[in-house]
Order: C-alpha cells, then structure tokens, then sequence
C-alpha cells in the first residue's frame, strides 16, 4: 500500500469543497441561515455525492452549501484551520490548498482581500497545532466570468507572498481558458506558479490552452489528454505534471467507472501523474481512500504506488531545497 518511506502529497485540494457536514450545520444554525435539512444526517446529501452526478456542472453545485454558510470572516478561518487538521487527521505530509476567495466570498458580501487573509490566518494556526506542511494556491472561478475572476486575482495578488500559484476552476466548457489570457499574464508576471482545471469535462484542446496560453505547468484532472496521443507526448517530454483524481472523475460522470479510468495508461507512457482527493469533502474521501482504490480498482502494483507518491514530490509547487527536505524527513 502506501509507502511509509515516501512523502504522501495531496497537491488538488479545494478548500471550499472540503467543509465538516457538522461544521456546515453549526455555522449555519449559528448565523440564522436556513439550511435544506432538520437534522445533521439528513443535511448530509445535500452537500455528499450519493452515487455520482451526471455532469462537472451538477457535481459543483455541491460545494454551494459549503460557502452559503460563510457569514463572516471568522467562518472563513474556522473551515481554513479545519482543513489543515483534516489533512494531517488523513496522514498527509504536505498539501497544497486551493481556494477561490471571491466564491467564499460571494453569498455574504464578503470583502474578498480579507477572505484571502482569513485563510491564511486559518491555515497559520492549523500548522502551528498539526504536523502537516501547507502551501496556498489561489483559485480564480472562471465559472463567474472575466470580471470576478479579475477582482478575485486583485484580492490574490495582494497576498501574492502567502501562495505558490494560481488556477483555473469551475465550468470548463462554459467558460474556456482563452478568456482568462490576460488574468494569467499578470499572474506570470508575479512570478506564480501556474496549474489548470483542464480536459475534464472539455478535450484535450483545453489543455494546449491551458499550457500554451496560460502557462500551466500542471493540469488539474488532465484525463481527456488520452484522446490525443501528441498531448500525452508532450506531457512527458515536458513533465508536465497530472493532478489526477479518480474518485471525483467519477463523481462528476468524467469517466463511467473505475475501469473506464486511463490512470495507468498515463503511468505507463511516463506521464508525471499524482493521485489527489479534489474535493474530499463534497466526495466524502480521503487521501488514503484514493490510495487504496488505486491498489483495488485501477490495479497499481505497489511499485507504481510508490512511483506515484514520487510524482506527487515531484511536481509539487517546491523550491529544490524544500523538497529534499521533504524526502528526508521521511528517512
Ligand atoms: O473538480 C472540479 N473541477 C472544476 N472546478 C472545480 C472542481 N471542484 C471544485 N471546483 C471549483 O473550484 C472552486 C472552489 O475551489 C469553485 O469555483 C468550484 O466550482
Ligand atoms: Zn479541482
């Protein structure tokens, strides 16, 4: 299974789509916001996956009780502290959370700046009580069109120091990349890093996109890239890495089963590909969940699981010596 000599990453974790039920219910009740159910089990598939949706689209609108509840800004710390606790409850040694602040934002009015700095606040006391490494890395919801998505990149970039990198996320197909060219010009310009919501629910022609034009270094989900077998070259003569997610792939009806899942088939020409939970709350998964599917229905060999943990080292969003640290503190 896992190996314990290996880093356990998570580098595609929405932060926003991993809020407590329970944490949901008691700000909800908390803030007088009228909530979809009377009791804390039945509130549970509103904001869980049963089964699977049939598009991206209506998997995302699980997320929307996660943010309703965000009535203040100490809501927004209390979910970002959480999420550091969930990430070293679930084993991880280094995670990378992402989040879209003018989402969080958007229900109560927040300002957006001051979201961005909740959740770093949140995040600084996670780690100060939890033993898990984290970075932040901003997310700009395409599905709200060019003009959110520049003032969320405004609030972002005012804290620029506090992340490692920037994405893309939300409706692909309704909101393609070309129309954020410029929002990730400016995010080259602060020297981010640079990762993309790309070829999950559109083709591989939203990857060029995202790799040509806005600068991606990484893809989020990437799966439809094994349609086109020039993209799968260039992925691996580049090292461009794959954040994969299997279980929400599924959720989000990206892919009809497991079986259906070209994870190994991205391992097998030698793409950088990672497993990570995507939305473990909204799945209700964890990382170890994800790992033990990899072993039961897309049959790595431990071998290749400890391939893909080093994938996930490698592609991380670290400076050299950061990594090495990373590795050693393993051995
Ligand atoms: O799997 C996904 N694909 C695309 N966008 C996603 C996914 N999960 C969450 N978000 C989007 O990320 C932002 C919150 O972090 C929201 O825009 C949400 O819709
Ligand atoms: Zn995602």
């Amino acid at each position: 299974m896992i190996n314990t000599s290996i880093p356990l990453v998570d580098l595609h974790r929405h932060l926003d789509g991993n809020v407590r039920v329970n944490t949901i219910w008691e700000l909800g009740h908390q803030h007088g916001i009228k909530l979809p159910a009377q009791t804390l089990e039945a509130l549970a598939p509103f904001v869980q996956i049963q089964g699977k949706e049939n598009s991206l689209v209506a998997f995302l609108k699980k997320l929307d009780w996660m943010v309703a509840v965000l009535a203040d800004l100490d809501a927004v710390k209390r979910v970002a502290y959480e999420n550091v606790a969930d990430a070293a409850i679930s084993g991880l040694d280094y995670t990378e959370l992402r989040f879209s602040p003018y989402y969080m934002a958007m229900n109560h009015n927040l300002p957006i700046e001051g979201v961005v700095e909740a959740v770093i606040d949140g995040v600084k006391a996670g780690v100060k009580e939890h033993d898990v490494k984290v970075n932040l890395i901003g997310i700009m919801s395409r599905s709200f069109g060019q003009e959110k998505c520049r003032l969320e990149l405004e609030g972002l970039l005012a804290h620029r120091d506090a992340l490692v990198g920037m994405d893309l996320a939300g409706d692909e197909l309704g909101f393609p990349g070309d129309l954020f060219n410029e929002h990730f010009k400016l995010v080259r310009d602060a020297g981010l890093q640079i990762t993309a919501h790309a070829g999950e629910a559109a083709g591989a022609e939203s990857m060029w996109q995202a790799i040509q034009e806005l600068g991606a270094t990484r893809i989020g989900h990437g799966v439809n890239a094994i349609h086109d077998p020039k993209s799968m070259e260039y992925l691996v003569k580049h090292s461009i890495g794959i954040e994969s997610c299997p279980t929400s792939n599924l959720h989000t009806s990206t892919v009809a089963d497991y079986d259906a899942h070209p994870f190994t088939q991205f391992l097998d020409a030698g793409v950088l590909i990672g497993l990570n939970t995507d939305d473990p709350g909204v799945s209700n998964i964890d990382i170890q969940h994800e790992y033990r599917i990899a072993k039961s229905e897309l049959n790595l060999s431990d071998e290749q699981i400890a391939q893909v943990q080093r994938n996930g080292v490698e592609m991380a969003f670290l400076s050299d010596s950061e990594r090495k640290a990373l590795y050693a503190s393993k051995k």
